[in-house]
């Protein structure tokens, strides 16, 4: 670890560390693979145009989210079974998140609970969700997460389906039972063929979710709502128009639809600050 001086050499050592298995689970995308490798390809194409002669002796990024400050506007996204990675899991997370005062939003998915990563460290996190079929199941996650301090809730909403990873396919990848909702659910599925995460998937969430569903979650908590997962236009305007407190433009790492556009080249399109 000391000698990595490139973020980008993460992905070697990780390759090099975690069972095939796992690794291909973090890194993969869906399909052709094709959005994941624009997703890289659309910030090289992005080049700077520096302007010289300034005075950079003091350098403050820092900015705020949802009255939150941050240091710089870099925040940790949700990230699914952070133990198949590392034994101490998401709380591990939190602390980096509180050591470069930034915020965490800690996955539906997590391995460790709601109430473990809260106790870790005082980072300020926000939940994301998703909406199982059982909605007791995610209104208990929510009433929990509100109880442990976490500040927000942020509703992925490009899952209607899981993506199609070829590679978890292969695999037969099995997401080992998830701690949140043990004697609630059984999120751990091994079907004889295919992927274990697919399974669950499809067996857990709610295709059904739609806009009016803000209402239903604005109707069981207090906390922000931000939805993430946007990446046109129409939709941005839907969730101002759904009161939700904020978006994230996202194309979930190209885990799921393919041949959708990197997020990069959408954010133009979806600035808020030029909705009229
Ligand atoms: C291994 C892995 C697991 C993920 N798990 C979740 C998840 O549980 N919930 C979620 O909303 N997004 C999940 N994502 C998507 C990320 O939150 C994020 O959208 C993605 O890494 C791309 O970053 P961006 O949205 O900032 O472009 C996952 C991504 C990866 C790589
Ligand atoms: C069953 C959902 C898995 C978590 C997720 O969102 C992802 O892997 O991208």
């Amino acid at each position: 670890m000391d000698q990595i001086v490139n973020v980008n050499e993460f992905q070697e050592l990780a390759k090099r560390a975690l069972p095939k298995m796992y690794y291909d689970f973090y890194s993969g995308g869906a399909e052709d693979q094709h959005t994941l490798k624009e997703n890289v390809e659309a910030f090289r194409r992005i080049m700077f145009r520096p302007r010289v002669l300034v005075d950079v002796s003091k350098i403050d990024m820092s900015t705020r989210i949802l009255g939150y400050p941050i240091s710089a506007p870099i925040m940790i996204a949700p990230t699914a079974n952070h133990m198949l990675a590392h034994p101490e899991g998401e709380t591990a997370t939190a602390k980096a998140a509180a050591a470069c005062n930034t915020i965490m939003i800690v996955s539906y998915m997590a391995s460790c609970t709601i109430e473990e990563v809260a106790s870790s460290c005082n980072a300020v996190r926000f939940l994301q969700i998703y909406v199982y079929k059982r909605r007791d199941v995610t209104a208990q996650m929510v009433k929990r997460a509100e109880k442990a301090g976490f500040k927000a809730i942020v509703l992925t909403v490009d899952v209607p389906k899981l993506g199609r990873r070829e590679a978890d396919i292969k695999n037969k990848m099995i997401s080992p039972q998830l701690k949140n909702f043990e004697g609630l659910f059984e999120t751990e599925v091994r079907p004889s063929e295919g992927s274990g995460v697919e399974a669950f998937a499809s067996r857990a969430f709610d295709a059904s979710l739609n806009w009016k569903d803000i209402e239903w979650l604005r109707s069981i908590t207090k906390l922000p709502i931000l939805v993430k997962g946007i990446l046109t236009r129409e939709d941005a305007l839907k969730a101002v128009e759904a009161g939700v407190e904020g978006l994230v433009v996202s194309n979930h790492g190209a885990r799921q639809l393919d041949y959708t556009p990197a997020t990069i080249t959408v954010l133009e399109e979806v600035n808020l600050s030029k909705l009229a």
